[in-house]
């Protein structure tokens, strides 16, 4: 089976968690962490750095591996390194390619359709979030 690996950020700001909806391909309409897939030679936190940059115009700090989640898809077999990533002071948002973004409260964490793989990652995160979304325990 095909594999691909994907880093995705778990962009935190002022307690709340950056949903985007994807804007094309299989998955439109369903909603993930922003990033995408690694090129060859660059290490993941390269990757989704160069990645949030691309889709969200912004520059972000990845500062801990949250969770790898490993999914088989229909189609391909997914590896996805998440990183719990903090934004640069100051800077907003832009979207390039998603559709739409939700800045989620811990609590509103199940409010949008994320993509299967995701699940696991929002599960990983209920636990590991303090009660005020500001930092993992
Ligand atoms: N970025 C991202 N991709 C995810 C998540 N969950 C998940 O299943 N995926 C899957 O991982 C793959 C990521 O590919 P992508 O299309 O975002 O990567 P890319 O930006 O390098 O894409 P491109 O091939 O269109 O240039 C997609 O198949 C997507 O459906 C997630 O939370 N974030």
């Amino acid at each position: 089976m095909k594999r691909i690996e994907v880093c995705a950020a778990i962009l935190h700001h002022e307690g709340r968690i950056l949903a985007t909806q994807r804007g094309y391909g299989d998955f439109k309409d369903g909603w993930e962490f922003p990033g995408g897939k690694m090129e060859p030679g660059e290490t993941p936190e390269e990757c989704i750095v160069r990645e949030i940059k691309e889709e969200l115009n912004v520059d972000i700090v990845p500062e801990a591996l949250l969770t790898t989640v490993e999914c088989d898809y229909p189609a391909f077999h997914l590896t996805m390194h998440c990183f719990w990533s903090a934004i640069a002071a100051n800077e907003q948002v832009e979207l390039l390619e998603h559709e739409a973004a939700k800045w989620l409260l811990p609590s509103e964490l199940d409010a949008v359709q994320w993509l299967p793989a995701d699940l696991e990652v929002v599960d990983c995160l209920k636990k590991r979030l303090n009660p005020q979304g500001t930092a993992l325990e």
